[in-house]
């Protein structure tokens, strides 16, 4: 879950909006022959539009099932689970070919792609045409050579709505209304157990259009809020880069709104205002040295001289308001940039340069902070707090940017220099300059501990962690040496955007083609983009619905949830404990829907739990507002529960700028009760045979295997949930993917496999 993050701090919710994109899922594989079939991995039906010659040739054995499942010949074999990919998949990463990859496909063909190439061409005018002209036609259903009469008549005996009532009264006879048509199918071949072999269909109604206008509305007023929008889901730029290409990227809507810089700044600052008591000390930071710095370098204590507006570029000051939103209202930097980028009317490159300044400072805050501290009389906590966050803006131009050091230095005395005066200007200038004396390895080397005597530590403050969450990281890696160095370094690097391709409504490779993107390594449904400027929701795949932001590790344990092997029939009803934002019931949603099931999704937040019905307002869905731990839902009946339990979301720090600086240690404890309680409560909803996925987005050991323990007993003891058998997650994740480990239980990480730090374990109850 991206920054969206509702496991940060419970209460909060209001507070955090998604688009459902971030954000963190199966079947018997006691069947051989389904095992082959699978891992022959044509399209199961049949149906749909085959792509060229070429590419038929190429994929061989590994074309892609309409729903993503596809599986080369030599991928069934391993687990079964008909993971995506052809034989040569595991040489995917290390070739630049597309075509020869064998990834799994939906149905659409080059007639599509052409589609929508001609439809990026067409550029904002000829969508909004599209988008008139669909409203009562359906034209956009056949542009996109989606359109399927049979579905649509079904559909209409079966209203979508239905799906989204918070009672289940009625749906549930009709699921098969929503199957047929040419849309991808599971068949009995490849999910042996399942329910709904006739495949299923995309989930629309004639209301489809106006859903989508109603969403579009949504969307725009939601804007401030949506998380990881833009393309890094975090930094979006180097500040000294080359020229940009100032055109949309491929797929982007081209934005006519008029953006005018705004001076005007809402902080209303005190200089005089009282300390907060907040701690920006060396707490994580090494050891003290101080420096023959300015020695009258302490802050001014009140403004000197008339106020006057800052001269400074409207890139910087986004910047630098996002560290005083971030500071003073506790914001999401993820949710308070995208509002500040259109206040001051940054597109482009100039949003990739506020983005990668905010951005940057926020993640690298301990580590400027030791900088700062070094070369100031001062503790940090007696400088006034806007002081300190244009020192931190400051520092970071000079300490990890090729901005010139003259224009770091000035742009941040100017900064102050409008609201605090000159004299706080001048204190500004002197540390600054003192800063830039050193270049990060050289002040890294005098900062940082003895790598011999406290590896953790020097780790730490070399990638800009707080001590705690890099030993988090140690103990979860069990070493403290190059691999904790790795993990950290992955941490803090800006990470690409994930998105999910929505099963049944475009594939990964289409995904890809539209929006400029490379198809994921792993999940059969994801697509990176790499870090660069623009907003994601601008694409129109994003902004159409068919795709959305999320975490590759986050499709990655959903999937497996959906692979992991049962005992029995599938019968098709699948629960979601924890769903707000919505991220993974809308995955689940699709996958399950794509067989005339459903899914019940849970959230204890009224507003995420919203989210959640946005997110899955053409699925097979049912949100219920209630506690996970007391759901007002049958026991022993569903057949896949997920638990994407509320964590310290220590595993998606990189998507989260400013999560590692607030995080605080003793957060973990209350957190694992909560763990616990949930993880039992959805063992007994689970039928016997049925599985639960216990997922965080966290690598801390008392979040996951402390809590899967307690739960599935120790020493052959039964815990609290009764006698409970615990799966091998790693055979439900794709084959040949490294770095697993030992199982049962499966932690993913950035530096081995690009994906957030989601955990995963598989627990089954004993079949009766
Ligand atoms: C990690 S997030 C789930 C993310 C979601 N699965 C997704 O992919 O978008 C955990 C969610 O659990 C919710 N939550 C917290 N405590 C809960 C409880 N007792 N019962 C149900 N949901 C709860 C939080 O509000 C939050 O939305």
């Amino acid at each position: 879950m991206s920054e969206q993050d509702p496991r940060t701090r419970p209460g909060d919710d209001d507070r955090r909006r998604s688009a459902a994109g971030d954000e963190h899922r199966g079947r018997p594989r006691d069947d051989a022959g389904s095992r082959d079939d699978r891992g022959r991995g044509g399209r199961p039906d049949g149906a749909g539009r085959r792509g060229d010659d070429r590419r038929r040739d190429d994929r061989g054995t590994g074309g892609r099932t309409g729903s993503g499942w596809g599986g080369g010949p030599d991928r069934g074999s391993r687990t079964g689970s008909g993971w995506g990919g052809g034989s040569d998949r595991g040489g995917r990463t290390g070739s630049a070919g597309g075509d020869d990859r064998g990834r799994p496909r939906a149905g659409g063909g080059d007639d599509r792609r052409r589609d929508q190439r001609d439809d990026r061409g067409r550029g904002r005018d000829g969508r909004d045409r599209d988008r008139r002209d669909d409203r009562g036609s359906g034209h956009r259903d056949d542009r996109r050579g989606y359109r399927d009469d049979r579905g649509r008549d079904e559909r209409s005996r079966t209203p979508r709505a239905d799906h989204n009532r918070d009672d289940r009264g009625g749906t549930r006879g009709d699921r098969g209304g929503h199957r047929g048509g040419d849309r991808p199918r599971y068949g009995d071949d490849r999910r042996a157990g399942r329910p709904g072999d006739a495949g299923g269909g995309r989930y629309r109604d004639e209301r489809r259009d106006d859903r989508r206008d109603q969403r579009g509305d949504d969307r725009r007023r939601d804007h401030d809020d949506r998380p990881s929008h833009s393309r890094s889901g975090g930094d979006v730029a180097r500040p000294r880069g080359g020229p940009r290409d100032e055109r949309p990227a491929p797929g982007r809507a081209r934005d006519d709104r008029e953006g005018r810089p705004r001076r005007d700044r809402d902080t209303g600052r005190s200089p005089r205002r009282e300390h907060d008591g907040r701690e920006h000390d060396r707490r994580d930071g090494g050891r003290r040295e101080r420096t023959a710095g300015p020695r009258n370098a302490g802050p001014p204590r009140g403004r000197v001289g008339p106020g006057r507006p800052p001269a400074v570029d409207p890139a910087r000051q986004a910047a630098y308001d996002l560290l005083t939103a971030v500071r003073e209202r506790d914001a999401y930097a993820n949710l308070a940039l995208p509002g500040l980028l259109r206040r001051y009317g940054l597109r482009d490159r100039d949003a990739a340069l506020a983005t990668e300044l905010g951005y940057g400072t926020l993640r690298a805050q301990g580590l400027l902070d030791a900088v700062i501290d070094a070369c100031t009389d001062r503790p940090l906590s007696k400088i006034e707090h806007p002081l300190l966050d244009a020192l931190r803006l400051g520092a970071y131009q000079l300490l990890r940017t090729r901005v010139p050091d003259h224009a770091a230095v000035s742009t941040c005395v100017e900064l102050v220099r409008g609201d605090h005066g000159s004299q706080s200007a001048g204190f500004v200038n002197a540390v600054l300059r003192r800063i830039g004396e050193h270049d990060e390895s050289e002040w890294l080397d005098r900062l940082a501990p003895d790598a011999a005597e406290d590896p953790v530590g020097s780790a730490a403050l070399r990638h800009a962690h707080p001590r705690w969450i890099a030993q988090a990281f140690a103990d979860a890696l069990g070493e403290t040496g190059e691999e904790l160095t790795a993990a950290l370094a992955a941490d803090d690097a800006r990470p690409q955007v994930h998105l999910l391709a929505r099963p049944g409504e475009i594939s990964a490779e289409e995904l890809a083609l539209a929006t400029g993107g490379e198809e994921a390594p792993w999940s059969p449904y994801g697509v990176h983009l790499e870090p660069g400027s623009g907003e994601i929701g601008e694409l129109d795949a994003v902004a159409e619905g068919l795709a959305v932001v999320q975490d590759e590790g986050s499709q990655l344990v959903a999937v497996a949830l959906s692979e992991a092997e049962l005992v029995g029939e599938d019968t098709g009803r699948w629960l979601d404990l924890c769903a707000g934002p919505g991220g993974k019931a809308s995955l689940l949603g699709g996958l399950v829907g794509t067989q005339g099931g459903t899914l019940d999704a849970v959230e204890s937040s009224e507003h995420r739990a919203g989210l959640v019905r946005t997110a899955t307002a053409e699925l097979p869905v049912t949100v219920h507002v209630a506690d996970g731990r007391e759901a007002p839902l049958p026991d022993g009946v569903f057949d896949r529960v997920l638990v994407d339990a509320p964590c310290t979301g220590l595993g998606a720090l990189r998507r989260r700028p400013e999560a590692r600086w607030r995080r605080r240690p003793e957060d973990t404890a209350e957190l694992a009760r909560l763990q616990r309680e949930l993880l039992v409560a959805a063992l007994r909803h689970v039928r016997p045979g049925g599985v639960v996925a216990y997922v965080t987005c966290s690598p801390h050991l008392s979040e996951t295997v402390g809590v899967v323990g307690r739960i599935v007993g120790r020493e052959g003891r039964p815990g609290p949930a009764g006698p409970v058998e615990q799966l091998d997650a790693r055979a439900c994740l794709p084959e040949g993917m490294p770095g697993l480990g030992a199982g049962p239980a499966v932690q993913l990480w950035p530096h081995r496999h690009g994906t957030d730090a989601m955990f995963l374990a598989l627990i089954r109850r004993p079949a009766q």
